[in-house]
């Protein structure tokens, strides 16, 4: 059963497993031509000595000195994808004046899931630093990405030398509660013990932590049409997360069921401008 709950493409609606899983890299993949074609990019920019340890940084038009940066963990059960075919919501953020940097990290079986967090973690001081008057970083994730963006909930900047201007979350589609997968056929790659999944569980570690700024938007989201499971995992994180009750301190943390979408949908739409999804993260920056 967790098997089944935990493959995203069995729960597919309009298409099958395959043609979803297709139709999801087709369209990530031409996102991503023309995001190169269209906008001013730096590409394959290091962030660390790792060969995987590289990021693309799309710019709009309109050269600012302080820019909204907004930076995109892609999914694939931390073994599948590449900031390569991930550029879903460069378009209709550049052209809204916003700096969107697509992450690269080592899936499975090169990288281990410490591995990763520690890579985006230093991803994004990366973008801190070098970008020091930005107007504020936004994270996103998709999928696995979704639990990589909520490590860094968790995240000690201390040790990175700089507290990155974090101006909000979009957790969409996550896994934040990893001890389902030990027991399901990814962990054929990723090889994480009970101890490893729990450490990388921000379900379990998310509630003790005192967050920086209050007044930072925490949106958890997942598809109608995904899984019991991930429906579960959203919202259970949501309602772990300080803030969603209590006034004081914590985040402000909100959860939406997108409507009419599967576990890749949720994610296709955002190549368009009039989506929801869209528009929920242009308002947050731009509120
Ligand atoms: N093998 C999985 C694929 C999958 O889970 C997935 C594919 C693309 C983007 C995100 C995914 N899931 C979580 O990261 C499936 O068949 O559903």
């Amino acid at each position: 059963e967790l098997e089944h709950q935990y493959l995203p493409s069995r729960w597919a609606v309009r298409l099958g497993a395959e043609e979803a899983l297709r139709t999801y890299s087709q369209i990530g993949i031409e996102a991503t031509v023309r995001a190169r074609a269209t906008w001013k990019s730096l590409l394959h920019v290091p962030y660390g000595d790792g060969d995987g340890e590289r990021v693309d940084i799309y710019f709009p038009n309109k050269a600012a000195e302080g820019l909204p940066f907004f930076l995109f963990f892609h999914g694939g059960y931390w073994q599948n994808g590449s900031k390569d075919q991930s550029a879903f919501m460069v378009d209709p953020l550049a052209a809204q004046g916003v700096a969107v940097v697509i992450v690269g990290y080592d899936i499975a079986p090169k990288g281990t899931l410490d591995q990763m967090v520690d890579q985006v973690t230093r991803s994004v001081a990366f973008v801190q630093k070098r970008y020091p008057s930005n107007e504020g970083i936004y994270l996103c994730g998709h999928s696995a990405g979704a639990h990589l963006a909520a490590m860094m909930l968790l995240a000690d900047w201390t040790k990175h030398g700089v507290t990155p201007n974090l101006k909000g979350f979009f957790l969409v589609s996550g896994v934040f509660d990893l001890e389902p997968m030990v027991y399901t056929s990814q962990n054929v790659a990723l090889q994480l013990t009970l101890e490893d999944a729990r450490r990388n569980s921000p379900q379990l570690k998310v509630a003790q932590v005192q967050p920086a700024d209050p007044a930072c938007p925490v949106l958890v989201v997942v598809g109608q049409f995904d899984s019991p499971e991930f429906h579960r995992q959203s919202w259970e994180f949501y309602q772990v997360l300080p803030g969603q009750t209590l006034c004081q301190g914590g985040w402000k943390a909100s959860f939406e069921k997108l409507r009419d979408v599967d576990h890749f949908e949720i994610i296709e739409i955002v190549t368009q401008k009039d989506s929801t999804l869209t528009q929920i993260i242009l308002k947050t920056i731009f509120q």
